[in-house]
């Protein structure tokens, strides 16, 4: 993403809202008729009898052959937009579908409905997935897992821990300081590159620098640390941490597909550890620092309070190895996340002038003049969180989470499932529904906004951007303040529009969802393929992207990819 960005210069008198953003309304989980009466189970069949509904079992639920999802992923093209996939899939098959991946049977839910019956069932100790190869790191590094990776009891006394100073209003609003510093950096940042690699106006590459924002946002939450992100010249560690955040990303939905025996053989694996490795180094460096550093203030009799991972180690409840399991998967669920969003927040504000003007009218409002918004002033800004939360819906940073209720069997719609069912729930789907979100493709903050009529059209799963429940996303409340800090500071700064020489951007799928670069274009949209792309063959990336993470690999001291990846030409 590219945008050309002008400095404001005049100021326009405020401009009183009356908006409101509309509250997150629960519903009542309602079951589904023919589930009134489970609890006659009928033992030639196997399946559970309803008051008057026979329910089906998970081998009567239609879906693809693993032949045919191979097909779909590689012939068609569609392993890099397997969010796009989850919308094809749902119109051939309906909200509900079984796919296989080998052994792997998955549920696909892509409604709403279905969607809120299988969270709200979810148990005591939700499981998202078993992620193996995550775990399989850490086994074999002897590390600690953390709050995405942990299950069970552990991950609850985890979460217990991690909770209150991430997610209390009174401990994330305490961060505003710290994080308007590295705004004020970036804006400085923006500046700068404009100048010196931008003809004064453009600013090349502005998702990359995104990430350099988000990492260096996320250490001064965690560490009260800064990391040259916003210097001049980044320093290679931090690029290298950004980077080994992507390709672990990456390859980890590349190493999902082959079972679990093979791993050690493939090259990909080594890859994975590599990155794995080098998360974890710059975690530890940063969790040494700390200690030190609080050492030595004990030692000189100074005060040692401080913020996230100063309270962590000052409060004794994990241990230094937990403490670093726990702080590696929060540095990188903090990066490509709100950068991402940015991104793309940018992207439709560049192209939708209005949209930007009347966004920038609130900020000034709230804050005329120099003033620099803290979070007080963001709670009066409702456009602004509703332009967060239409990006969110077009662009759900995970396009598909997963849910494994482990405790008993359940009923989905007309279905009922063992206990240990996988689930993946579709919001990416779901989030283009026009019964839920009229015009879909459209990009429409004011449908966030309190009316009468968008309230009863909204069902409160149609979009869940942080997840639901006890197992939510951690760091929502530290990202959405990144977010309205940093965006709110930008358009009252910049008035951003497209690249001239710039084309449509398409969002791919590496486990998360993000902006794809001209290399990365995909390859397949509504099922159509284009013609003539160079594809490697095993990792299933254009060629163009391919060599280019070779040599990326290359510069960075992991192994880079054998030539003997053959291409094809498709
Ligand atoms: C736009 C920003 C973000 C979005 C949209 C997002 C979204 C999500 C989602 C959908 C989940 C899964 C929730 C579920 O399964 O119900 C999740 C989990 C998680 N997120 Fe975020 N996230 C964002 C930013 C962050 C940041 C900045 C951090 C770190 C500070 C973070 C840390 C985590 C962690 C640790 C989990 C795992 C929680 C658990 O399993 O207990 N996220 N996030």
């Amino acid at each position: 993403v590219a945008l050309s960005m002008q400095t404001r210069n005049h100021y326009q008198p405020p401009h009183p809202r009356d908006t409101q953003l509309g509250p997150c309304r629960t519903r009542r989980f309602k079951p589904p008729a023919s589930h009134g009466d489970v609890h006659r189970r009928d033992a030639s069949t196997s399946t559970v009898m309803g008051a008057n509904n026979k329910l089906k079992t998970m081998d009567e639920l239609g879906g693809p052959s693993f032949m045919t999802t191979l097909h779909w992923l590689f012939i068609k093209g569609y392993f890099q937009t397997t969010q796009q996939m989850q919308i094809e899939h749902c119109k051939i098959y309906g909200p509900l579908w079984k796919s296989k991946y080998g052994p792997l049977v998955v549920v696909n839910v892509a409604s709403a409905e279905l969607i809120e019956q299988v969270l709200r069932q979810e148990g005591r100790h939700p499981v998202r997935t078993d992620m193996p190869h995550w775990r399989n790191y850490r086994e074999l590094r002897n590390q600690a897992h953390g709050p995405l990776t942990e299950m069970g009891a552990k991950w609850q006394r985890i979460r217990s821990i991690l909770n209150p100073r991430m997610l209390k209003p009174k401990h994330v609003s305490s961060y505003t300081t710290t994080i308007n510093e590295v705004v004020t950096d970036f804006i400085k940042r923006v500046a700068w590159l404009k100048e010196t690699s931008g003809q004064g106006v453009m600013v090349n590459d502005l998702a990359g620098e995104l990430y350099k924002f988000a990492f260096e946002g996320i250490c001064s939450v965690l560490f009260e640390t800064r990391m040259g992100c916003m210097n001049e010249v980044v320093p290679e560690e931090t690029q290298k941490f950004i980077f080994s955040v992507g390709e672990m990303f990456r390859l980890s939905q590349i190493i999902v597909l082959f079972p679990k025996s093979t791993w050690p053989y493939m090259p990909f694996w080594k890859q994975f550890v590599a990155t794995w490795d080098h998360l974890f180094k710059v975690a530890d460096e940063l969790v040494q620092k700390k200690i030190k550093e609080l050492q030595e203030k004990v030692h000189l009799d100074q005060n040692v309070e401080g913020a996230y991972l100063t309270h962590l180690l000052l409060s004794e409840q994990m241990t230094v190895t937990e403490i670093l399991g726990s702080i590696t998967e929060l540095l990188l669920a903090g990066v490509d996340t709100t950068s991402n969003t940015i991104s793309w927040s940018l992207y439709h504000l560049a192209k939708e002038p209005e949209i930007q003007e009347q966004l920038y009218q609130e900020v000034i409002s709230v804050c005329p003049g120099d003033k620099v918004p803290t979070s007080e002033d963001i709670a009066q800004m409702p456009y602004l969180k509703a332009i967060i939360r239409e990006t969110l819906r077009l662009y759900p940073v995970v396009p598909g989470n997963a849910r494994v209720v482990v405790d008993n069997e359940i009923v989905v719609g007309n279905h009922v499932f063992p206990k240990n069912t996988l689930f993946h729930l579709c919001h990416y789907a779901v989030s283009y529904d026009e019964n839920i979100f009229p015009n879909p493709h459209t990009f429409m903050p004011e449908r966030w906004l309190r009316g009468p009529e968008e309230k009863s059209k909204q069902h409160p799963f149609g979009s869940v951007p942080f997840g639901f429940g006890i197992r939510a996303c951690l760091g929502r409340r530290v990202a959405e303040l990144e977010m309205f800090l940093l965006l709110s500071r930008l358009i009252k700064h910049y008035e951003v529009r497209p690249d001239p020489a710039g084309t449509i951007v398409k969002p791919i799928t590496r486990t998360l969802l993000c902006p794809a670069t001209p290399q990365e274009e995909p390859r397949a949209e509504a099922g159509v393929s284009q013609s003539a792309v160079l594809v490697c063959t095993l990792c299933c990336l254009p060629v163009t992207k391919h060599l280019f993470l070779q040599s990326s690999l290359h510069e960075h001291g992991l192994n880079p990819l054998k030539p003997w990846h053959k291409t094809q030409l498709i």
